[in-house]
């Protein structure tokens, strides 16, 4: 059986004080690690101080995004290896407001995430299509087309490794989710994809989570289909309150 990972994402969110606060008041909360994995995936200029306010706690520390270069001339840009210089544990990459406003592609998603695994980071990586795309009944492809791309190269053993974030852009911050059975379909595609491609004991271990207007409401009917092991999210995951209510959620799954 593969443990649930919730991983909250705070995109450009809070200050430093907000964010020590956060972690302060989750630290509090009854979660059992062993039944689900917690993560929160704070702005980089939080996550040293993060990484020391959750050490011994329940909760992991990511960062939004990584360079796949170790060092250079790369202003403004932080490196796998500076991250886990912190301590960081995972990192997500590709998410579509990365692709959208900084050019990211499946090529460079592809060598960020060879460069998460050479520095020991658990890259969270995201794929999901357009509004467009899936009313052109294109999402399959699409969302195949990018697993392949940001796995390819890796060992079955980085792959196993890996968790893939399946959010649908139109439903990102839009209040709109796709139906359980809809992201169940989508992300059960995304496991035949690795099955073809690095074979069953892969496919059945790699963790697959859903993104896009998660909530208290709804991650139970989400977290309750075959394929959706755990979940990606934003607004939700800003709230004490509610983000310890996902990982109930994750826990009792
Ligand atoms: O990374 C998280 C996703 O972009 C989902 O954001 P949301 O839960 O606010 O829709």
């Amino acid at each position: 059986m593969r443990k649930p990972i919730i991983a909250g994402n705070w995109k450009m969110y809070k200050t430093l004080s907000e964010a020590k606060d956060f972690v302060e008041q989750l630290k509090d909360k009854q979660v059992d690690s062993s039944k689900v994995d917690a993560v929160i995936c704070a702005p980089a200029i939080f996550l040293d101080q993060l990484v020391q306010a959750t050490n011994d706690s329940f909760v992991a520390v990511g960062a939004q995004t990584m360079h796949e270069e170790k060092e250079g001339a790369f202003t403004g840009e932080v490196s796998g290896h500076q991250l886990q210089d912190l301590g960081v544990s995972y990192v997500v990459i590709g998410h579509s407001e990365r692709r959208q406003y900084f050019n990211e592609t499946d090529e460079s998603v592809q060598q960020k995430v060879k460069a998460a695994f050479e520095n020991n980071l658990t890259p969270i990586i995201c794929v999901g299509e357009t509004l467009e795309q899936r009313e052109q009944n294109e999402t399959v492809n699409i969302v195949s087309a990018q697993v392949m791309a940001a796995l390819e190269g890796l060992s079955e053993e980085n792959v196993e490794a890996s968790v893939i974030a399946y959010e649908p852009i139109w439903a990102i911050g839009t209040g709109k989710t796709a139906t359980a059975d809809d992201a169940n379909e989508v992300c059960q595609a995304i496991r035949e994809t690795i099955l073809d491609g690095f074979g069953e004991e892969v496919a059945n271990s790699v963790r697959i989570q859903y993104g896009g207007s998660v909530k208290p409401e709804n991650i139970e009917e989400l977290l309750s289909k075959e394929h959706i092991d755990g979940a990606l999210v934003g607004g939700a995951s800003l709230q004490v309150d509610s983000f310890v209510k996902l990982l109930e959620a994750g826990q009792n799954a």
